[in-house]
């Protein structure tokens, strides 16, 4: 509304000045947000990103870790008070018992960083049993949540209650059970809580029973047998035990007999086991892409998949791997690709994306073989080869090569477990004594290796990148006439082994940055995963 109109309005209308010109503000607002600035139209594609497009991944895929599972609280001496009743019977409560550990294995996670971080998980301590038959508080429980795919490797552990096992079953021998009590046996004193109000010489004058072996709670029955050794490679809806608590003591009312009316004592509870686990994440993907550095495998994955990862005209932009979904319907349930299972269609598949290796990656050069790991549970493989550096076919035979190298290594790889107990300290002069070994701590078997499947079994493809670029054709001709021949037996395969995958190995030329050729790829990994499906 025009200022000049206002001494012509009444006192109501004369009010509205301010909301019109909020509202002024707020219509103009809303003009702004509905048709925005034009922007430069900008040069970037998905597949040549800028650089605030890159997503930035904290990456870990290997830790130690040690958990103690929760020690028990210890039993409570107490005995009622009530007026008139100045000495009533026992009513120590007994200590909760030890916080769990537990283990799962979930989808969602990529990396172990933040396990990694934590260095050392506790379970909580039981609370100590109270007056008036009061039991302690139970320790927390804890749970670790792992990506799956996850490896886990027990390095040592110490269990104080096997070692008290160890102890009484050695203390006393051959000895009946009836015969001995915590007199004959010093060790079992330490077993043991006294009266809060008692001095330490009581320890030595008071006559304790005799006690069993040390208990161990019911849910260590599902601990997995030691050492451990866990290949979590499905996703799991519930979780497992990995260590349990320990128990709490028992109370004073326990040790209520006919000659002790009123015992001054209760017992502790056991601590809780200590493990050092090793942690090692292998990827699960359905395809992984490997190839040398700059070849392009980062842009392809882009170009297949709405994934983020870094790309860059240098070598060793990718320095952790990337998975990314190659979506297979339209997202409204109708398939882009035809699946031979009807009922069940698949809609979509995985795809890693590893740092690149380099020639003599097997002797640690450039990024070593590492990486390899995450690829080597990949049903498929697809060579990354750059059309426009140097000959395709060196290139995938030394690539080959490289595997081959690390498929070896995979085999001879030293047991965690294999010498690493046996300490060489002699107290006699040398070559009378016969090492010293920790048996609380030794496993008592070999860990058996992870049942993988050679490498050169897989099914593999190869992906002529950078076609686009000026005299790529006849070297692209070139590479084809090689699989093929490949794939009719005329040549060695290149991994060196006679019963390798060529039952159809072909090279799908395509430019992945400017997305073309690659529409063929999802169906050719299709093929693939089904054809093992049907396999299996
Ligand atoms: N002309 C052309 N350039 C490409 C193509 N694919 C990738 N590039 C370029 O090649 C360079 C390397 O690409 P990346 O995808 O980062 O290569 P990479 O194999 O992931 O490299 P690392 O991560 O170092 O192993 C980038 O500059 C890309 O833009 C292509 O199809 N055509
Ligand atoms: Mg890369």
């Amino acid at each position: 509304m025009l200022p000049f109109l206002y001494p012509f309005l009444n006192t109501t209308v004369r009010a509205r000045p301010a909301v019109s010109r909020l509202q002024k503000a707020v219509r103009c607002c809303r003009w702004q947000s509905s048709s925005p600035p034009e922007e430069p139209e900008s040069e970037f594609l998905h597949t040549n990103p800028p650089p605030s497009d890159y997503s930035r991944f904290i990456f870990q895929d290997k830790c130690l870790v040690t958990v103690v599972a929760g020690s028990g609280g210890d039993g409570c001496v107490s005995f009622l008070r009530e007026k008139y009743i100045e000495e009533g019977p026992a009513n120590g409560g007994d200590g909760g018992s030890g916080g769990n550990i537990f283990i799962q294995a979930i989808d969602g996670l990529s990396s172990l960083h933040k396990l990694a971080r934590q260095g050392v998980i506790r379970a909580g301590r039981g609370k100590n049993g109270q007056g008036k038959s009061q039991g302690g508080k139970r320790g927390h429980d804890v749970l670790i949540q792992v990506p799956v795919g996850t490896v886990l490797r027990e390095v040592s552990r110490f269990d104080p209650v096997e070692e008290k096992e160890h102890e009484y079953r050695t203390l006393r021998g051959a000895m009946p059970e009836d015969q001995v009590d915590a007199e004959a046996d010093p060790a079992q004193r330490g077993r043991f809580v006294l009266y809060p109000g008692s001095k330490p010489s009581d320890f030595l004058l008071m006559s304790f029973p005799s006690l069993g072996p040390p208990q161990r709670p019911s849910i260590a029955a599902l601990e997995p047998a030691a050492p451990i050794h866990l290949d979590l490679s499905k996703n799991m809806p519930e979780p497992i035990v990995l260590a349990a608590g320990a128990v709490g003591g028992f109370g004073n009312p326990h040790f209520v007999s006919r000659s002790t009316p009123k015992p001054t004592f209760a017992t502790k509870g056991e601590k809780g086991m200590t493990l050092h686990l090793e942690f090692e994440l292998k990827l699960l993907a359905d395809v992984g892409l490997v190839g040398f550095p700059n070849a392009g495998k980062s842009t392809l994955l882009r170009s297949l998949t709405n994934s983020r990862t870094r790309v860059g005209n240098w070598e060793f932009t990718t320095l952790s791997p990337n998975i990314g979904t190659v979506v297979l319907d339209n997202g409204k349930g109708r398939p882009l690709v035809e699946s031979s299972d009807r009922e069940n269609p698949r809609t979509g598949f995985t795809i890693a994306d590893i740092p690149g290796l380099v020639e003599d990656a097997h002797l640690d050069r450039g990024l070593g073989l590492g990486f390899l790991r995450h690829i080597e549970r990949a049903g498929i493989l697809g060579f990354v080869v750059d059309l426009s550096a140097g000959n395709p076919i060196e290139t995938l035979q030394k690539l080959w090569h490289e595997l081959g190298e690390y498929d070896k290594m995979r085999d001879i790889k030293p047991e965690i477990h294999s010498e690493d107990y046996l300490v060489s300290w002699s107290p006699e002069p040398a070559g009378q004594t016969e090492p010293f070994v920790n048996d609380a701590s030794r496993p008592t078997k070999k860990l058996p290796p992870l049942a993988l499947p050679p490498i050169y079994r897989k099914p593999w493809f190869v992906v002529a990148t950078k076609a686009d670029l000026p005299e790529t054709q006849e070297k692209f001709i070139a590479l084809r006439d090689y699989l093929s021949q490949v794939q009719q037996g005329t040549v060695q395969h290149p991994s060196g082994h006679k019963d390798a995958f060529r039952e159809r190995v072909v090279a799908v030329p395509v430019s992945a940055i400017k997305a073309e050729g690659v529409q063929g790829i999802p169906n050719l990994v299709m093929t693939f995963l089904e054809d093992r499906k049907t396999a299996s």
